[in-house]
Parts: structure tokens; C-alpha cells; sequence
């Protein structure tokens, strides 16, 4: 109609033009599964000798299980969508001023495995996002209680003050210091300045990460002595020490060198002790969530590793074209983007880049309930931390409710002293936190299972992928780190599998049988393993002892 206005575009779903395709497919693949299965149960079954019987045997298992996984994997074919997003028409629709308020959590747990300096580079790169400062918190977890990372985020604290400014004025896109200084494209003197306070900063942090400690040279003020102090008292390890909670910037009270606000920067190691469980990860994300909601309560969450930095400082802007949207906001738990990685070594050689798991997967799951949580780059509705879109559960004390208004400044003693309650080690107990509320407990993938129980309880999700990596983050690349992680993700995916909540009958009943599926896919992961070792040796034996396995062509003309 003429005349009409009609609101800008914020975003746009298309449907994958082979979505008829992979269905046909789907179905003339199935007969064939069908047909081998039938294949191997008959041989199986009219086996005259032990040895034949115990060929086809596990033929038969192999290929029930690859027919299975292929069957899960049907789910992500079946209506996959894409998404594109105009962020240049949110500021048509709303105010800068009206953007929501961003909470940013950024875990760390080990100073030697996961350098402070990868971890104040990932921090820096997300409190320079184009996004108003004021409404920007960054919160470091640090589980390895170091008081190195604390050291290490007051320096960038004070490189922050020079760093934010220099990449607004010139527009930077790599707002993540070490990925802007590695590639050659700064020339000016303004950039060699900063540059070389950002290798003074970092040789400083270098420094007390070899040494061990922070040396008191390197102590600057009164403040700054106290905080270490906390790490001189009796008896303080990484396994047992009280709540540290320090703010290192504040939103109104810290300025840049332009005399623009610097947003919040809140270092906090949650109180650890020999005899309370701290649920690794999962118990991070649930201290922050509490103590962010006591400081700033912001209604949106973004979750980040720490080897984890933004690659775009338009990203938030992109996550409110779908938060904005008033079809959508209702029932919206998160919004994932895709882990992408840079450093991979060369040719990928141990498979870490898992493009299927973190790029075609989502974008098969985005068309039915939405893509799974991935443990990084996703921002949540802080609402879904608490129970379904209709159903919702109240936290033990009213500061904790995601409507709860934040009245006093962060560091006001009431505030600090209820921040450290919250991040107690016993708080959680006899409480719903990890059952019922916030980030799940009970499996080592946390990620995985979290965003799994907030879909069955309602939640969408959406995935989001730019053509610019929003995120880039950092991969194993030694055998052992693979191996490591891979055991680790096959514990925590078989943890859910033998639980009451597997995917197969819990998650079918909870969101229909495709995304039961697809959650599924996942959670039997693991048993991959059983296939592939079966035809890595027992073709080849049998083929040795001259005993052939697969049907014959004549056989069937027959
Ligand atoms: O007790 C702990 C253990 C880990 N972490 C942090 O958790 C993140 C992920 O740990 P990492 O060892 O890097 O695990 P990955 O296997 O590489 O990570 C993938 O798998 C994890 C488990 O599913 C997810 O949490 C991650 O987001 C996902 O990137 C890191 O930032 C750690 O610092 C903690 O904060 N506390
Ligand atoms: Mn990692």
C-alpha cells in the first residue's frame, strides 16, 4: 500500500532451497540402511560356523550404529534456514540510549595454560564493542584464583583508558589489541605509541607470570596493595581461598583519556573450598550470573572463553536485531554464533575445526527450535536463567530476579557484601542453582547440556553467522590437548546420554522428535568409536585370512 511506512528490516529467514531434496533423499537412503540391516541379521542368522557368526555379529552392530547416527544426523537436514541480519537498520527503529544493558562474562581457570595476557586481550576486544559504554559490564571469572590475573587486569585497565578511544577514532575493526598489532596495516605515529604501551604492558605481565608473582615494584597504590594482600594470607591456594571481588573499573567514575566513560571491568575469583563441589565451568557462570545480577543486573548475557576474543565490534548490534524483534523476543533464550578459530595448524591435521559441530549443524537446528549453546559467543536473555518462557521460578533472594532494578553504585558496601554472599562456596546449597536455575550441573559439558535443558523447557534459540567471524578463538594443537578434550567431551556427552534427561525419550517428549534427534546425534557421539574400530580391523583380518564379507553382486541376480 502507498502511503504506509513500513519499519525497516532487522533480519531475514530463508529456507534452504534443499530441504525437498535431503527429504527425498532421506527416504530412498532409509530402504537401503534397511536392506543391510536385513542383509547382515539373515547371515547372522543362517551362520553354520562360530567363526562366520562372530564376523557378522559385529557387522551387524557396526552398521546399526552408523545407521542410527545417520538417522539422528537426518534431523539437521531436514529444514535447514538462513539468516541475514541488517544491523544498519537498528538505530532507524531505536535510540542508542535504548539499547539493552550487556553483561559480559569471561571465564579463566588456569594463569599457565590460559595466559593473562590472551585473557586481557580477549576483554579489551569486547569492552571497545560499538556499543554505548555505559551499558557495557565485562566480568572476569578466574577460577585459577591469581592473583597474576588480577595483576594483570588492572595493567589493562589502564591501557583500556588509551586503547577504546584510539580504536573509536579510527574506526578500528580489530578492536582485539594483539590480532590489530599482529596484522601490518597500522602505520601512524599514534598507532606506534600505542603499540608500544601495549608492549610495556604486556613484557610487565610477562614478567610476573614467569616470576610467579607480583612483585612490589609493581604495586602502584594503597588499593592495589590491599587487593594483593587477600593472596598473602594463610593458607590461600587455588583449591581454597575466600571470594576476591574487585572492581577495576567503574562505569561514570572511570574516564578515558578523551574523558568518555569506561565501561565496568569486575575481576572475580568465586571462594573455592577442599570440601564444597564448585562444578567447574557450570559453577563459574552460575557465581557471575549472581554477582552481575547484585551489580549491574544487565537483561542480556554473553558468555565467552577466555582464548575467545571479538573479531567484530558490531556483534552486539547484530544480537539485538533478533532480541528487538517483538515476534521473537517472547520465547528467545540466546543467540549463538559459530566458534571459529584462527591458529589452526596447518592442514588441520588432528580434525579441531569441527566446521559440521559449530557451523552446519546450528544452521539445521535454527530451522526447527534453534541451534544448541556451544559454551562461547552466545548471548542470553538473562530471563531464561530462571525457569521456562511461562513458567517462571523465583531465585532465593529478590536482588537475584532478572527484573530486579539496580539502585546503588557497585561499589557501595551493601552491594560488595551481598556480591560476596553470592559468590560463596556454600551459597548454592540446599538452593535450585544447577537443577533448576542458571547454568546445569551434572555433565562436563556444560554448554551442551545447559542450552538442552532450557529448549525442553521452551526456550528458542537463533543462530547467527556473519561473514565476518563475530568470534575467534583458539584450538588444540598438540595430540595431547586433543585427546584431552576429546575424552572430556565424550564423558560429559555420555553423562547426559545415561542420565534421565537422554535426548532420545526425555528430549523427544519435551521438543518433538527432530530436535530429540538432532540433540541425540550428540549425545551419542561417543559411540562413533565402536564402528570405526570394528572396520579398522575386521575387514582387513578377513581379508587376510581369505573370508570375504560383503554380498555379492550375483548373489542378488539370482
Ligand atoms: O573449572 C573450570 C574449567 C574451565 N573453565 C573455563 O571454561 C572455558 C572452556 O574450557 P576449555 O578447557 O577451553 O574447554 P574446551 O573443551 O576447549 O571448550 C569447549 O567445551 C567446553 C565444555 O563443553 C565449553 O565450556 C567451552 O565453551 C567450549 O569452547 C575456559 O575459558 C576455561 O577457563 C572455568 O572457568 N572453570
Ligand atoms: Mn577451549
Amino acid at each position: 500500500m502507498e502511503g504506509v511506512k513500513t519499519k525497516p528490516l532487522l533480519h531475514t529467514l530463508r529456507f534452504s532451497p534443499l530441504i525437498a531434496l535431503n527429504r527425498v533423499f532421506a527416504v530412498v537412503y532409509t530402504c537401503a540402511i534397511l536392506a543391510l540391516l536385513y542383509h547382515h541379521a539373515i547371515t547372522a542368522f543362517h551362520s553354520t560356523t562360530l567363526l562366520s557368526f562372530s564376523i557378522s555379529i559385529p557387522l551387524l552392530i557396526s552398521d546399526v550404529i552408523l545407521g542410527f547416527m545417520w538417522a539422528a544426523k537426518q534431523s539437521f537436514r531436514m529444514n535447514p534456514v538462513h539468516r541475514q541480519v541488517f544491523r544498519e537498520n537498528l538505530e532507524k527503529i531505536m535510540k542508542k540510549n535504548d539499547f539493552q544493558a550487556l553483561d559480559i562474562f569471561i571465564c579463566t581457570a588456569d594463569p599457565y595454560k590460559e595466559p593473562p595476557m590472551s585473557v586481557v586481550n580477549t576483554a579489551l576486544s569486547v569492552m571497545a564493542y560499538d556499543y554505548p559504554t555505559e551499558k557495557l559490564s565485562v566480568y572476569v571469572s578466574d577460577d585459577g584464583g591469581s592473583a597474576m590475573t588480577l595483576f594483570a587486569f588492572m595493567e589493562a585497565a589502564k591501557f583500556g583508558s588509551h586503547w577504546l578511544p584510539f580504536c573509536r577514532r579510527n574506526k578500528l575493526v580489530d578492536r582485539c589489541p594483539d590480532a590489530y598489532f599482529r596484522s601490518s596495516h597500522h602505520q601512524s605515529s599514534e598507532a606506534e605509541q600505542i603499540k608500544m604501551m601495549y608492549e610495556s604492558m604486556k613484557a610487565r605481565v610477562e614478567n610476573v607470570v614467569e616470576r610467579g608473582k607480583v612483585g612490589d615494584e609493581y604495586i602502584a597504590s594503597h588499593q592495589q596493595r590491599e587487593a594483593f594482600n587477600k593472596w598473602n594470607s594463610q593458607g590461600f591456594t587455588r583449591q581454597d581461598h575466600p571470594t576476591v571481588i574487585q572492581v577495576l573499573l567503574e562505569i561514570g567514575r572511570d574516564k578515558d583519556i578523551t574523558g568518555e566513560s569506561m565501561p565496568n571491568l569486575i575481576y572475580v575469583s568465586r571462594h573455592k573450598s577442599k570440601t564444597s563441589p564448585h562444578h567447574f565451568k557450570a559453577g563459574a557462570l552460575n557465581a557471575l550470573v549472581r554477582v552481575s545480577a547484585i551489580m549491574t543486573n544487565a537483561p542480556i548475557v554473553l558468555t565467552l572463553d577466555c582464548d575467545m576474543y571479538s573479531n567484530d565490534p558490531q556483534t552486539p548490534h547484530r544480537m539485538l536485531c533478533f532480541f528487538s524483534d517483538p515476534k521473537l523476543r517472547p520465547n528467545l533464550g540466546y543467540v549463538q554464533f559459530p566458534q571459529i578459530f584462527h591458529g589452526l595448524n596447518k592442514d588441520d591435521i588432528y580434525a579441531c575445526e569441527f566446521k559440521r559441530l559449530f557451523q552446519i549443524n546450528p544452521v539445521g537446528m535454527d530451522g526447527l527450535q534453534g541451534p544448541s549453546y556451544v559454551g562461547t559467543g552466545c548471548f542470553f536473555s538473562r530471563r531464561v536463567f530462571f525457569g521456562g518462557p511461562s513458567s517462571f521460578l523465583a531465585p532465593e533472594i529478590p536482588e537475584l530476579r532478572p527484573d530486579h532494578v539496580v539502585s546503588k553504585p557497585i561499589q557501595a558496601q551493601l552491594v560488595l557484601a551481598l556480591a560476596h554472599q553470592v559468590a560463596d562456596c556454600k551459597y548454592e546449597n540446599q538452593t535450585n542453582w544447577g537443577s533448576k536455575l542458571g547454568f546445569r550441573y551434572g555433565s562436563l559439558v556444560e554448554d551442551y547440556f545447559t542450552g538442552y535443558r532450557l529448549q525442553c523447557e521452551g526456550w528458542n534459540s537463533v543462530f547467527c553467522h556473519p561473514n565476518r567471524a563475530a568470534f575467534l578463538g583458539e584450538v588444540p594443537i598438540t595430540l595431547n590437548d586433543v585427546l584431552s578434550q576429546t575424552k572430556r567431551w565424550c564423558v560429559g556427552l555420555l553423562e547426559v546420554t545415561f542420565s534421565k534427561y537422554c535426548p532420545v525419550t526425555f528430549g523427544s517428549k519435551a521438543m518433538g522428535p527432530l530436535m530429540g534427534l538432532a540433540y541425540a546425534h550428540y549425545a551419542f557421539w561417543p559411540i562413533w568409536s565402536i564402528p570405526i574400530t570394528i572396520y579398522a580391523f575386521l575387514p582387513q583380518l578377513t581379508l587376510l585370512n581369505g573370508i570375504s564379507i560383503f554380498p555379492k553382486v550375483c548373489t542378488y541376480l539370482h
